[in-house]
This record gives structure tokens, C-alpha cells and sequence, in this order.
């Protein structure tokens, strides 16, 4: 049975949902000779491990007890340290050192797939350090790959030990079907794709005659938003999602060359409104002018639609007005549509459309990468 150390930062939605996935996934993957060993879990504050990595690791119990405690909105240090448990916890200033202890231990060795499902920038210094001691990494988190190139030349150093599938489209094969398309030598000229869940629901309910404030709410509910939806709203994550599938494509762009549209005005950004004033008081000024543009399109027989396109190098990604008998136009709820144009596809895009985001398919992406790298280890 091949064995896959997992060390997963970020707790949130997506990385319960993909601790949950790990347990119900056992006896599959025990069929497929495959068995993750889950040797670390941390939040922003905590990072909790089995007594020794080498050998043991936090059982299927425990892991659903950190769930348990982590979707009531408690910290991860609430699981308290019962060495008799057989585990450990380590504090905020314990954790980037004990989890770098722990590639060190693992990475040349036995291999680790150290997994991003944190929304931080701070991860991005571990990753970099997991990738020198040879770990693999999985990331759901977009900013360590959107960082200066720098960073990125750091992460992607070694392409057979980096994954990260759920970065754009969340379960849909965006990135594989990518990487197939450049490794057969097809010239990709041109994406264009509705990237976001979040802003792809909000778009569709729009029409539907919702208020914006409603709408946005209801996103955050469904878990189709980041930790704070102004990522979405301000196109910011969209741009991230471009810069990631531009840089893949070997186009060597940062992100203040991207323009992006954003939905909101700058005086409710993040430095001057705390996401709960935004979402109580900010967002409803914004339900009147975006329910004009949405009539204004319908008049016209178009609806509005976020667009990302890459084509040469540039990535642009904004509000566009599209056909309602569109590709674009017919999309709805959390779907994203990616379009590519190379080559092989040149008149007819080769096109990729489903769910684009939620915890549960954000996870899946995650788990189906970690699988995916068996090959590395034994
Ligand atoms: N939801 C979706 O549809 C999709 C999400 N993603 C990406 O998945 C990631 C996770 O999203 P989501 O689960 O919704 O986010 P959440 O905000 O629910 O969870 C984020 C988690 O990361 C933890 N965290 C923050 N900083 C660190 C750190 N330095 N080290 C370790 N853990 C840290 C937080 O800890 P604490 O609890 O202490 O705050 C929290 O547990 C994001 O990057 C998002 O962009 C990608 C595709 C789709
Ligand atoms: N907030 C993002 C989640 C996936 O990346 C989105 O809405 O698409």
C-alpha cells in the first residue's frame, strides 16, 4: 500500500470538507493500493500533529473532532495538547517552525504533500521552504502563485511536485486540461471564461431581480465566496485566477499589470470597512446602480457577465455585457466556463463548464490532486 503523508494548513470550509472527504474515501482508495496519512493540520494560530510524524498519524476520529471544533468558530487550540492522545498542539509561535520539522522529517524521506487550504499570504514562505526539502504541494489558495515571480519560480520549480487543480474553476480539470494542451506543443492563443462562482451566481440572480445585498449574502452562505467577498466583488480574485492559468501558459506577468473592474468603490475597501459593515451597510449603495446595468443589458438583449480574457500578454477581467443566447450569456448559478483557443481548437474552443466553486468541490479538486502525485511516493 503506498503511503501519502498529508500536512494540511487551512481549516476552513474547504479543508474540513476535504478531511471529510479523506475518511469517506478510505476503502476507494485502500482498492486503489493508496493510503493518506493525514500528519498535520493547522489554522491561522495552531497546528496540531501526531506525537511522532514518522510513524503515526491523527486518526479519522480526531479529525473529525478538529472539524467539529473548527466549523463551531472555535481555534484549533481548543483541542487543548493530551499528550496522551497521542497528539500534540503547537502555538502560534511553534508553527511555521514545527511545520518546516515536520517536511524536514518527512519531505526526503517518506515524501509529504504539504496541502494550501488556507485564503493567507502567510503560507507562502513554508510552501517555498516544503518545496526545497522535497515535499509535493497542493494548493487551493491562489495568492502564493500570484505573488511576485520570484515566488512563483520558487513554487513551480520542480512541475511534477506541485499541484494545484482547485486554484481556478475548484474541481473542474482547468489546469490538467491546460498542462495536456502545452505539453502536446498546441499554442494556446486565447482564453476567455466566467471564473468566478461567486460573481457568476450573483450575475445570474441579478436577472433574476434580486437585490445585490441579497445576492452577495447568499454566496457567502453557500460557501461560493472568499473568507471576504470584496476578493470577489473587486475582481481581485478573477485576476488571480487569470494570472495563474496566464503564467501557466509561460507569460511572464504580475499582478498590477491586469486591469481589473471592480464592483465596489474604493472607500469600501478592506483598509477603511470591516467585512461585516460592508455586508450590513456598504453593499445596499451599490443595489440601485447594478440593477440599472442589469436592465440597461436586458434592454439590449444582453445580461451582464465578469469576463476574464488572456490573449498575447494581457489579461484583462471586467463586467462585460453578453448575448443572452451565449456560451456566456446561458451561464448560471456557481458554473464557470473556460474557452480554449489554440491550435488544435481554433475555430470550436475546447470548453470546460460546471460547478466553479463551493467547499464540497473545492475539496474534491484538492483530494483528486493529492491522488494524483501516488506516483511520488512509496
Ligand atoms: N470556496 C470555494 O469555492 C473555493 C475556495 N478556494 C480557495 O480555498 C481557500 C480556502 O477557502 P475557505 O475554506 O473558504 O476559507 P476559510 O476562510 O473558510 O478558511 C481559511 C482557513 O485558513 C486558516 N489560515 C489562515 N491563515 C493561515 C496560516 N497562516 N496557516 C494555516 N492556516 C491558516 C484559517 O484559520 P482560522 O480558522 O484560524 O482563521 C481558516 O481555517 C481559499 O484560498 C480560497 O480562495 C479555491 C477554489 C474554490
Ligand atoms: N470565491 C471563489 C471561489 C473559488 O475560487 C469564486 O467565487 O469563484
Amino acid at each position: 500500500m503506498k503511503k501519502i503523508a498529508v500536512l494540511l494548513m487551512g481549516c476552513g470550509g474547504v479543508g474540513r470538507h476535504l478531511l471529510q472527504h479523506i475518511a469517506s474515501c478510505r476503502s476507494l482508495h485502500a482498492k486503489m493500493g493508496v493510503q493518506l496519512r493525514v500528519v498535520g493540520v493547522s489554522d491561522s494560530k495552531s497546528l496540531v500533529a501526531p506525537m511522532d510524524v514518522l510513524k503515526e498519524e491523527l486518526n479519522d476520529e480526531l479529525l473529525s473532532e478538529v472539524c467539529r471544533i473548527k466549523s463551531s468558530g472555535s481555534a484549533l487550540s481548543k483541542l487543548g495538547a493530551l499528550e496522551k492522545g497521542g497528539y500534540r498542539v503547537f502555538n502560534a509561535s511553534e508553527l511555521s517552525r514545527e511545520t518546516e520539522e515536520i517536511a524536514k522529517l518527512l519531505g526526503k524521506s517518506a515524501g509529504l504533500a504539504v496541502v494550501d487550504c488556507s485564503a493567507s499570504m502567510e503560507t507562502i514562505e513554508i510552501l517555498i521552504k516544503a518545496v526545497d526539502l522535497g515535499c509535493c504541494v497542493v494548493l487551493a489558495n491562489k495568492k502564493p502563485l500570484t505573488s511576485t515571480l520570484e515566488h512563483y519560480d520558487k513554487l513551480a520549480l520542480h512541475p511534477r511536485f506541485i499541484r494545484h487543480e482547485s486554484t481556478v474553476g475548484a474541481g473542474l480539470p482547468v489546469i490538467a486540461s491546460l498542462n495536456r494542451i502545452i505539453s502536446s506543443g498546441d499554442p494556446v492563443n486565447k482564453i476567455v471564461g466566467s471564473l468566478s462562482g461567486t460573481l457568476g451566481y450573483v450575475m445570474s440572480e441579478l436577472e433574476d431581480g434580486k437585490p445585490l445585498s441579497q445576492v452577495v449574502q447568499a454566496a457567502k452562505t453557500l460557501g461560493y465566496t472568499e473568507p471576504d467577498p470584496r476578493d470577489d466583488l473587486s475582481g481581485m480574485d478573477v485576476a488571480r485566477k487569470g494570472l495563474i492559468l496566464a503564467r501557466l501558459l509561460g507569460k511572464r506577468i504580475i499582478m498590477d499589470s491586469i486591469k481589473i473592474e471592480s464592483l465596489y468603490p474604493e472607500e469600501m475597501g478592506p483598509g477603511l470597512m470591516s467585512v461585516d459593515d460592508f455586508l450590513h451597510n456598504g453593499i445596499v449603495k451599490l443595489d440601485q446602480n447594478i440593477e440599472e446595468r442589469v436592465k440597461r443589458a436586458s434592454s439590449n438583449g444582453c445580461v451582464l457577465r465578469y469576463v476574464c480574457v488572456i490573449e498575447g500578454s494581457s489579461v484583462q477581467v471586467g463586467i462585460r455585457e453578453v448575448p443572452k443566447d451565449s456560451p456566456l450569456g446561458r451561464l448560471r448559478g456557481s458554473d464557470n466556463i473556460v474557452e480554449i483557443y489554440s491550435r488544435c481548437y481554433k475555430e470550436q474552443p475546447l470548453v470546460i463548464q460546471g460547478a466553479g466553486a463551493g467547499n464540497d468541490t473545492t475539496a474534491a479538486g484538492v483530494l483528486a490532486d493529492i491522488i494524483d502525485l501516488q506516483d511520488l511516493f512509496h
